[in-house]
């Protein structure tokens, strides 16, 4: 069996860079999957179903929750999202490591079930560049983009749930930040302690 991987869990409030620094964390070679998430919101242009969500009517989405096929799930603005509970279990099981692009409220199901997951926040510089992005990334109407900030603000204060928080000034470097702690993460003591059992079991013994 190899050793199982990491699972990952990066969020950050709407807006922040999310999806623009994984974009440029994965433009690398890594040994960590991408988790697509499940979701009812409508796809936008350029979109591709199966790529960026698995696009799913409200009774589908509901039907996974009822079998217990969620890993975690949360309504954000009016929509589900949740993360499909297969892929997660079997990609782990192959040694790789997990990524997960998910809101707070699903990242904290996330903990209490997977406790030993590496939480990063994502976080903006301020809040004014938060909203100047939303405006700018053009795909949402005022009321949304306000409806969007107001639960940034939450999310923000979630912060402290997190493992780590890197903030995202530039492209470039919160993708590096990110990377690095990954690396990190497979050097903590106990992961290598658990890794080395072989060696650890063996020094009692006249070696
Ligand atoms: N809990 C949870 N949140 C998700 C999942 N997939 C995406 N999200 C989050 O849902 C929020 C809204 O996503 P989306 O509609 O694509 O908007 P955008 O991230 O602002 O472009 C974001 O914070 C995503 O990170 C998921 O599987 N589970
Ligand atoms: N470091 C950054 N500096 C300036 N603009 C950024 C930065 N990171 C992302 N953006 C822009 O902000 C907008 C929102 O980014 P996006 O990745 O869609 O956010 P999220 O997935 O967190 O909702 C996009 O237009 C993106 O190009």
């Amino acid at each position: 069996m190899p050793e199982r991987g990491l699972l990952i869990v990066f969020s950050g409030p709407s807006g922040v860079g999310k999806g623009t620094v994984r974009a440029k964390i994965f433009e690398n070679k890594n040994n960590f999957d991408y988790s697509v998430s499940m979701t009812t919101r409508p796809q936008r242009p350029g979109e591709v179903d199966g790529k960026d969500y698995y696009f799913r009517t409200r009774e589908e989405f509901e039907e996974m929750i009822r079998k217990g096929e969620m890993l975690e799930y949360a309504e954000y603005v009016g929509n589900y999202y949740g993360t499909p509970l297969t892929y997660v279990n079997k990609t782990l099981d192959e040694g790789k490591d997990v990524f997960l692009e998910i809101e707070v409220q699903g990242a904290l199901q996330v903990k209490e079930k997977v406790p030993d997951g590496v939480f990063i926040f994502l976080t903006p510089p301020d809040l004014e560049e938060l909203r100047g992005r939303l405006v700018g990334r053009g795909t949402d109407s005022a009321e949304v983009i306000n409806n969007r900030m107001k639960k940034a603000k939450e999310e923000i204060r979630l912060m402290s749930e997190y493992d780590y928080a890197v903030v995202n000034d530039k492209v470039e470097l919160a993708a590096e930040r990110v990377i690095k702690i990954i690396e990190a993460e497979h050097y903590r003591v106990d992961r290598v302690m658990e890794r080395y059992a072989h060696m650890i079991d063996k020094l009692d013994e006249n070696i």
